[in-house]
C-alpha cells in the first residue's frame, strides 16, 4: 500500500470539563475504505471532524495527506478532503442550488458567491449529480430536497473536488429502507472503483456497510475498542463490548447483519 492518507497518534479532545476523543492511535493507507461504528455519543463524529481538519485536538499529533495539523494551511488541505454530514448541511445557505453546492466543493466553501466556474466544473457535476441518480434535483434548491435526495446530492459535493480522502458522516441516516439500499449499492460501487479515494464512512448499523469495506474500527468513549481488517474487527465479542449488549453478527453476500441474543 502507498503512503498514509490520515495518521493519528494520541489523539485527545476535551471540550468543557467532557473527554470526546482519548488515546486514538489510527492509521488509514491509501486505497483503504473504512467504517467507523459505535454507540451514541461515542466520538464517531468528533473523530470524522479531526480527519476533516474542522477540529484541531489539543492533545497528539495528527497528520492528514501528509500534511501535520497545526503546521499547515488547511484552507489549501480542505479542498483536497471530500466531507459530507450533517453539520455541513445545516450550513448550506438557504435559497442554494443543488448546482451551486456542488460546484463550491471546489473551493471547500458554502454559498456560491462571486466564484467563476468554466462548463468543464459544470459538467463534471452535472455528471456527479448524475452517477448519483440526482440528475434531475439540477435546478432545485437544496432546501427543498427530501433527506435522502439530500444525501446523495452531498455525496456528490464531496466527491467534486475529485479528493484524495473521501469522509461520509452517516450517509444513510433517515433514509427508508429502498433508499438505504440504493445508496449501499452506490457506495459499493464507488468502493469497487480502484480510482476512487480513500474512504471513512461513519454509520450506527452494520447493515450499513457497503460490500467492499476494508476496514474497521469500532468505537466506545471516545476511544477505539478495536480496529483493523474489518472480518477481524467485527465479531460478536468486539461488536457486544462495544454496544453493551450480547450481538452476534454474520455476513452474507459481503453484507453484515447483527442482533441481539437476549
Ligand atoms: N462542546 C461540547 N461540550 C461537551 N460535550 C460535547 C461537546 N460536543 C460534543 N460533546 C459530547 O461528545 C460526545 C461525542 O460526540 P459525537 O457527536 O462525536 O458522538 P457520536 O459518536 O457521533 O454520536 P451519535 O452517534 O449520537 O451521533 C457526546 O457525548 C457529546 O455529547
Amino acid at each position: 500500500m502507498a503512503g498514509d492518507v490520515l495518521e493519528l497518534d494520541g489523539v485527545g479532545i476535551r471540550r468543557d470539563g467532557a473527554r470526546l476523543l482519548r488515546d486514538v492511535d489510527w492509521t488509514v493507507n491509501e486505497g483503504e475504505r473504512w467504517v467507523i461504528i459505535g454507540p451514541n455519543g461515542a466520538g464517531k463524529t468528533t473523530l470524522l471532524q479531526v480527519a476533516a481538519t474542522m477540529l484541531h485536538p489539543a492533545e497528539g499529533t495528527v497528520d492528514v495527506l501528509g500534511e501535520r495539523m497545526g503546521k499547515t494551511d488547511v484552507f489549501e488541505l480542505r479542498p483536497r478532503i471530500g466531507f459530507a454530514s450533517a453539520a455541513v448541511a445545516e450550513k448550506v445557505p438557504p435559497g442554494e442550488k443543488v448546482i451551486d453546492l456542488v460546484l463550491t466543493a471546489s473551493y471547500a466553501i458554502l454559498g456560491r458567491w462571486r466564484e467563476q466556474y468554466d462548463t468543464t466544473d459544470v459538467t463534471r457535476a452535472v455528471e456527479l449529480l448524475d452517477a448519483l441518480g440526482c440528475a434531475d434535483l439540477v435546478r432545485r434548491r437544496f432546501a427543498t430536497l427530501s433527506e435522502g435526495e439530500r444525501k446523495r446530492v452531498q455525496i456528490a459535493r464531496a466527491l467534486m473536488p475529485d479528493p484524495e480522502l473521501l469522509l461520509l458522516d452517516e450517509p444513510a441516516a433517515g433514509l427508508d429502507l429502498g433508499g438505504r439500499e440504493d445508496l449501499v449499492a452506490r457506495l459499493a460501487r464507488l468502493a469497487a472503483d480502484p480510482a476512487a479515494p480513500t474512504m471513512v464512512l461513519v454509520t450506527h448499523h452494520v447493515e450499513e456497510v457497503p460490500p467492499g469495506f476494508t476496514h474497521a474500527m469500532l468505537i466506545r468513549g471516545g476511544t477505539p475498542l478495536a480496529l483493523g481488517k474489518v472480518d477481524e474487527v467485527f465479531t460478536a465479542e468486539h461488536l457486544t463490548r462495544c454496544f453493551d449488549i450480547p450481538l452476534t453478527i454474520e455476513r452474507q453476500n459481503d453484507r453484515w447483519y447483527a442482533r441481539s441474543t437476549r
